[in-house]
């Protein structure tokens, strides 16, 4: 029996390069589904796989994580596409107006911290986040939140008696207990809404493990290391491409430092391919699987633990089925013209 895998944001990067992975490793055995927002793009990455795998099922689904009405909508199609889903991999992210502080680098680079600072950019990258149509903010509903709605809304497809599924969360090094807040989920008032929402994805993967693993769902997080995609050449918008590519050789020098300079979206996507591939029952829940690439150019998987425990986790969990709740019936009296389509409250 085929598998039924979907990918959020698979038309480019990380996500695209999974699903070519995944169909060089079984063409044939796979209904792949590409969740995109903008359909122009995702047929592209569709014609690019098909014409590398001419026999394989690639289907498009469009879904915009940033609105929720837009995720129920495309859940919906799910349900009535597939009556079954072996594994959801939680892909799309956004890191929109990234500001680059040039002096902390430069501080960093000549402290004990440098490897540690390559590794996961701490305290050089803030960002300036914006709200979605619903009121929400727009970094966490489209990391995270769109994410979790989906998932709530695909549980009949993906929790089988007998039978497992798994979620795939690509999450980050950048995931800092610093920079979330249970007061603040949305990241409303801080100047790191990336790290506080992928922060927010290791929580839930767990969380996501403690209430479905009896009903077969298994949860899991990756990090997929430094990967040049459109979402890092717009950390420093000024750098043409070209020079980004004249600092490769800078790259692979760090690379002997931390593996985690993995640079290509083939070897980004390490971990999420390693992890299709595990039974999801052997997986440890309180892990992060990094992708990693040695100064030799080898690719591997290594589990780390995450800084992560079940209390705080089972409290996101409830902030966010409320607020899901809350979603809900801004939507619905909107839809019975009782109030304007607006979340602001929440
Ligand atoms: N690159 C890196 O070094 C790292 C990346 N990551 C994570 O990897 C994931 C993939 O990013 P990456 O491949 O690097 O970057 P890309 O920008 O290439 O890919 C991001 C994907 O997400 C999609 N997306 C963004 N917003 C939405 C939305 N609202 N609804 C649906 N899809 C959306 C994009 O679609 P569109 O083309 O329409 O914009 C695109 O397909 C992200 O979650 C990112 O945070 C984590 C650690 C490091
Ligand atoms: C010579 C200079 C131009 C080098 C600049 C390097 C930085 C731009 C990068 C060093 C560590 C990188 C990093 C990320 C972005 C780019 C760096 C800050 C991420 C934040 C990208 C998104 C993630 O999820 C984690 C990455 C950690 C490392």
């Amino acid at each position: 029996m085929s598998k039924v895998v979907l990918v959020t944001g698979a038309n480019s990067g990380i996500g695209l390069a999974l699903c070519e992975r995944l169909l060089s490793h079984d063409a044939e055995g796979l209904q792949l589904c590409l969740a995109c927002r903008n359909m122009q793009r995702a047929q592209a990455a569709r014609s690019a796989l098909l014409a590398s795998h001419p026999r394989a099922q690639v289907a498009l689904l469009q879904m915009d994580t940033s609105s929720i009405s837009s995720v129920i909508a495309a859940a919906q199609e799910v349900k009535l596409r597939y009556n079954r889903l072996d594994c959801l991999y939680l892909n799309a992210g956004i890191m929109p107006n990234p500001q680059f502080d040039i002096r902390a680098f430069f501080r960093g680079l000549f402290s004990s911290r440098v490897v540690s600072m390559f590794a996961t950019a701490e305290g050089i990258l803030t960002q300036k986040d914006g709200l979605t149509a619903d009121g929400l903010q727009e970094v966490f509903t489209t990391n995270l939140f769109g994410h979790f709605v989906l998932v709530r809304e695909l549980e009949p497809l993906l929790c089988h008696a007998g039978l497992t599924s798994q979620l795939i969360w690509t999450s980050s090094s950048n995931a800092h207990r610093s920079a979330f807040s249970m007061g603040d989920i949305q990241h409303r008032r801080g100047t790191q809404p990336y790290s506080s929402s992928k922060y927010a994805s290791d929580l839930l993967s767990l969380a996501l493990n403690t209430h479905y693993n009896k009903r077969g769902l298994y949860s899991s997080v990756i990090c997929p290391g430094f990967v040049m995609t459109s979402l890092t050449y717009g950390i420093l918008p000024s750098f043409p491409t070209f020079l980004w590519t004249l600092f490769m050789p800078i790259f692979w020098l760090i690379r002997i430092l931390t593996n985690t300079f993995t640079l290509t979206p083939y070897n980004g996507a390490e971990a999420l391919f390693w992890l299709f591939k595990q039974k999801p029952e052997s997986l440890d829940p309180q892990a992060k699987y990094h992708s990693l690439t040695s100064g030799l150019g080898r690719n591997y998987t290594q589990a780390r633990r995450m800084d992560v425990d079940l209390h705080t986790s089972q409290d996101l969990f409830e902030k966010l089925l409320q607020l899901e709740t809350e979603v809900d019936r801004v939507c619905s009296s909107a839809a019975d013209g009782r109030t304007a389509y607006s979340t602001t409250c929440l």
